[in-house]
């Protein structure tokens, strides 16, 4: 912190020495005295020390702290005797953004019509084309609208009628398309419906909640948590979080005072449910976000150990809906294991990497990187492109790298915060605050970092080391280009990493993103030699592995939003497996006219980014921030 109060100019004291800045030659415009010279400004000091001495906005403005996207406009209550207010106020401690320009000037719901689906299992519910269709209750509306959710996004169209007809469901979608709310929803509404039954929940020292949310990170489980308590608001339906790195004893009190959706990161449910101060015996939801994470084999016996061996009731009395962006068919195997009867979604265009992510790949020495990381956060700042507005995201593979990259670019003069599984649950989190108010508008991370967050304003991914496995990037790449805004990603490829070239190239390809040539003669290299890293044949946006290969007469529909429009729209798994097939069905061409339609969900301001070549880059990475962030 004490770094980020130098280069703020905060006038609090420094809880440790500042360390002293260097300024390389080649950095120093003319008059700077800060490598953020517009974050050196009173404004910006004023603002970012308000926003940390008081954890809430001043009111009676109504903009919400957080998770906004672009500027926050004031909203002025004039009349506060209105039986709202109280629920309004507190409401707008949720963290909710209450900026009415966002939702249509960020988010192009035109779009929509073109995002290609494909739905498998047997009668499947119809998707539905705005909330109101859905009877979800007039709190859980009232709270969607309070969101600015004024449509739902693909994922949502298609998962909560599913789920809502109490369906068990494996879905799909892009990374940053609203799977959250997708599965919130649904599980708020059912509690809802349930939770007066008469049936005995277990009395004040042993909770036992309606549904279960599990996921990786403990960071992400709060994020869950955070959102969940916006969408439930005064619904009486009631929230806690259970996730390791701090003590238990509070997030036990927490269960007693009586939990209907409880949010876990794996370890620590199964250390509350072995206290006995835990049962899942009234689980009827259970939601495995990040599924495909859940159930690899990191987490695979833990996940296997709280659903099949402690007292959850079975698949088929107790729905359950898995989510990710990616799907190998392996893990699909496994997670049928869970399922009963369930619907299969695949929601997105190509790859989720969506179009809405510029990804460019650059071939670098490893011993070069920090070089070539500097000449890239150096143009950056002379484009006035990392600041507050527009964070950084470098990920690097080893906690250690972490560690090393944050100094070495604090010492340079980019105020960088590290996030890594070493770290104690506390800095994790002042790393990932300060992140998120722009305060150190660079963090560098392992994949601790890599799914599910979802932090506004990352205009700019660096895979400073690339992940082993494509899936890895395409989650990491997905922590910008979220909710229909552009971002930029960038990956330093180096010799290290040459079992990734194939898939890597598919990926972009089917992103319709600029392949260098390089990427593609390893890829081609790659065929002949062995495809570690590679992409399963038909895998992402994938199909159902209970069909196989996907055909037209096999898949239950293939849709572009519209449910009654049966052409089938392949998604990159059906492209694959076309490919493999050499199928005559019309796939490729099919593919190739759903290409042309790129934009899945996608600001149509940012066409210019699209066009842009490989020597526009940064004048491109301004069209992203200029027009996509702020
Ligand atoms: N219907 C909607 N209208 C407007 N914004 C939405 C809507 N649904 C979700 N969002 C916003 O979109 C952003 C991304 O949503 P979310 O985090 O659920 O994505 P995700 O699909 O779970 O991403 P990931 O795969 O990275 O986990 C969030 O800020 C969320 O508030």
């Amino acid at each position: 912190m004490a770094r980020n109060d130098t280069f703020t100019g905060s006038p609090r004291k420094p809880t440790r020495p500042t360390r002293p800045r260097y300024l390389p030659p080649h950095l120093r415009p003319q008059n700077a005295g800060s490598v953020f010279p517009d974050t050196d400004t009173p404004e910006f000091t004023r603002s970012r020390s308000n926003r940390f001495n008081s954890p809430r906005p001043a009111r009676p403005t109504g903009g919400g702290r957080g998770r906004g996207r672009g500027p926050r406009i004031t909203v002025t209550i004039t009349n506060r005797q209105n039986a709202n207010w109280v629920s309004n106020e507190k409401f707008d401690e949720l963290d909710v953004t209450d900026d009415s320009s966002e939702v249509t000037n960020g988010i192009n719901f035109d779009a929509y019509e073109d995002i290609p689906v494909q739905a498998t299992g047997e009668n499947i519910p119809a998707p539905v084309k705005a909330f109101e269709e859905i009877d979800l209750g007039d709190a859980l509306k009232q709270n969607i609208k309070r969101c600015k959710f004024l449509k739902p996004t693909p994922i949502q169209r298609h998962a909560i009628p599913v789920t809502v007809a109490g369906r068990d469901l494996m879905a799909c979608a892009q990374t940053g398309s609203g799977k959250t709310a997708a599965f919130c929803f649904p599980i708020i509404r059912g509690v809802l419906k349930r939770r007066f039954s008469p049936a005995g929940r277990g009395g004040r020292a042993l909770a036992c909640p309606l549904a279960l949310i599990l996921s990786p990170t403990r960071e992400l489980s709060c994020q869950i948590y955070e959102e969940a308590k916006k969408f439930a608001h005064g619904t009486g339906v009631k929230l806690a979080v259970a996730y390791g790195g701090t003590p238990i004893a509070q997030q036990l009190r927490n269960l007693e005072k009586g939990v209907d959706i409880l949010v876990a990161t794996p370890g620590r449910l199964v250390d509350m449910i072995e206290r006995e101060r835990l049962s899942l015996r009234m689980i009827k939801y259970l939601t495995l976000d990040e599924a495909d994470r859940m159930l690899d084999m990191g987490f695979e016996q833990q996940i296997r150990k709280i659903v099949e061996q402690m007292d959850m009731p079975p698949p088929g009395r107790r729905q359950t809906m898995l989510f990710s962006a990616t799907f190998p068919n392996n893990i699909q195997r496994m997670a049928a294991d869970f399922l009963s009867n369930y619907v299969f979604l695949a929601i997105g265009r190509v790859g989720s990497s969506t179009g809405l992510i510029v990804q460019r790949v650059e071939l670098v020495e490893d011993m070069a990187k920090r070089t070539h990381l500097l000449d890239l956060l150096s143009a950056q700042w002379s484009n006035g492109t990392c600041t507050k507005h527009a964070l950084t995201l470098i990920f690097v593979e080893t906690k250690r790298g972490a560690n090393e990259l944050e100094s070495w670019l604090s010492r340079k003069g980019f105020p960088a915060v590290a996030i890594h599984g070493d770290k104690i649950q506390m800095e994790r989190e002042q790393a990932l605050r300060s992140f998120k108010s722009g305060a150190t508008p660079i963090l560098v991370a392992t994949d601790v970092a890599s799914r599910g967050l979802d932090i506004p304003h990352v205009a700019h991914v660096i895979n400073f080391d690339l992940p082993r496995n494509i899936d890895d990037y395409v989650h990491r790449i997905g922590r910008t280009g979220r909710a229909g805004k552009c971002g930029l990603a960038t990956a330093f490829f180096s010799e290290k990493n040459m079992s990734l070239a194939k898939s890597l190239t598919e990926l972009m390809m089917e992103a319709n993103q600029e392949v260098p040539s390089w990427l593609s003669q390893y890829a081609d290299a790659e065929n002949y030699s062995f495809s570690g890293g590679g992409r399963d044949k038909g895998r992402f946006g994938g199909y159902d592995f209970r069909k196989g290969s996907p055909s037209r007469s096999e898949s239950n529909y293939y849709s572009r939003g519209s449910y009654n429009d049966y052409s089938p729209v392949p998604s990159i798994g059906d492209y694959h497996a076309a490919a493999a097939a050499s199928t005559s069905d019309g796939f490729y061409n099919d593919h190739c006219s759903t290409s042309a339609n790129a934009d899945y969900w996608v600001d149509n301001s940012n066409a210019s980014l699209y066009a842009a070549g490989p020597h526009q880059y940064f004048n491109s990475y301004e069209t992203v921030v200029a027009s996509g962030w702020e």
